[in-house]
């Protein structure tokens, strides 16, 4: 492990990426923030860096004159990084679902991911850019193409679905807050492919009786991206409860990477899920698959390449995955669950498409 950590941020001049950088700018484990993008980078860097924290700031920005291909500032925002995260890409308007968005941001995802493959192969990468669902499996076979994927270090960011499933039952329970809450979320970040496990809290809670409400509050979880959308009318999706959320993901990896003490009321320390490749070498996935092959059994699907699950992390990345959760879901869960892997499989085919096209 490095003395320094170096975070670079693709994408740092858009909606999640100020705000991002604001709080990493506030992290007092980082060491450097590098912060790239197409457009307007040199003053939100100016600003940043009139903040007294120690993370020192440098900012690039891609010079339009330099021939296809080559991108002298990337490759200078990337090296050395320990931990590079995307919010590169166009947001959704009204009217679109998140599969909207692929064309344009598939291809900024192959162009960012074969940079980082070729300049920054050892970095930990969290891929915010959406669909998710599609978006991950495109990093994967390129860096897997460039013979340097690393199944430990590469995530979805799903971790708003988390962050919403807390607060949106808190806000069904009196006296409760956001932070009373630990929704395990399983499968994709998309509509139906999110499937929030209500039933795996540590405690019942007597509305989840009431199916209306149990039933509302899924669909809640599973569509919330589009009551901002609708709300913002035009002018993006979720940006700042995403930076929060994407900022509480990068702080549970960074405390699994630094060894910190996990053993804290807050629930930005507490496991939390990501969208990953299910490789064969990851500890835990023997046991996730063979709970996977049941749940499936009966149906057409084919066990998924990719899957949001909860997982810890140590300084290698992926420490372990967490595969209990298969066996105690209720019925209602398993259904939405098998309808979930059907979404994900048609959109990691997408994703595939889009590379060996
Ligand atoms: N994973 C999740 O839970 C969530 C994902 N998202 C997704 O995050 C992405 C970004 O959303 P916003 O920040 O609201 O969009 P935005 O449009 O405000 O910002 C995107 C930024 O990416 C930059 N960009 C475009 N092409 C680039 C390239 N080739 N290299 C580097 N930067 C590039 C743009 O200049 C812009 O500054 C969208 O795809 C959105 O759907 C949004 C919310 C939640
Ligand atoms: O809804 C969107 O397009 C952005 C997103 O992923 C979310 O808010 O969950």
């Amino acid at each position: 492990m490095s003395s320094t950590i170096k975070v670079t941020v693709l994408g740092a001049a858009g909606g999640i990426g100020q705000p991002l950088s604001l709080l990493l700018k506030l992290n007092p484990y980082i060491t450097e923030l590098s912060l790239y993008d197409v457009v307007n980078i040199p003053g939100i860097a100016a600003d940043l860096n009139h903040i007294d924290t120690n993370v020192k700031i440098n900012s690039f920005i891609r010079d339009n004159n330099e021939p296809k291909g080559t991108n002298t500032q990337l490759i200078n925002a990337l090296k050395g990084s320990d931990f590079i995260i995307i919010p590169a890409g166009i947001p959704r308007k009204p009217g679109m679902t998140r599969g909207d968005l692929f064309n344009i941001n598939a291809s900024i995802c192959n162009e960012l991911a074969t940079f980082i493959a070729i300049h920054s192969p050892n970095s930990f990468i969290l891929v915010i850019s959406n669909p998710v669902n599609s978006t991950i499996p495109i990093f994967r076979e390129i860096l897997n193409n460039y013979g340097v994927f690393n199944p430990l270090k590469l995530f979805g960011v799903t971790a708003l679905d988390n962050v919403r499933s807390n607060t949106f039952i808190s806000n069904l329970i009196d006296n409760s807050l956001p932070k009373d809450f630990n929704v395990p979320v399983v499968g994709g970040h998309s509509g139906h492919s999110i499937v929030p496990l209500f039933s795996q809290l540590d405690k019942s809670y007597k509305i989840l009786d009431d199916n209306n409400i149990y039933d509302a509050l899924i669909h809640r979880v599973q569509y919330g991206g589009d009551e901002i959308v609708e709300a913002k009318n035009g002018n993006g999706s979720s940006t700042l409860s995403m930076a929060y959320a994407s900022n509480k993901f990068f702080n549970i990896i960074i405390n699994g990477y630094l060894n910190l003490d996990n053993n804290n009321n807050n629930n930005n320390n507490c496991q939390i899920s990501s969208y990953i490749y299910l490789d064969d070498s990851i500890n835990g996935m023997k046991e996730l698959k063979t709970g996977l092959m049941e749940i499936l059994k009966g149906t057409k699907l084919e066990i998924p390449k990719y899957l949001a699950i909860p997982m810890n992390f140590d300084i290698n990345g992926i420490k372990n995955v967490d595969y209990k959760w298969i066996d105690k879901m209720n019925e209602k869960e398993k259904e939405l669950f098998v309808i979930a892997v059907g979404f994900i499989n048609q959109n990691v085919e997408k994703g595939l498409n889009f590379v060996y096209k």
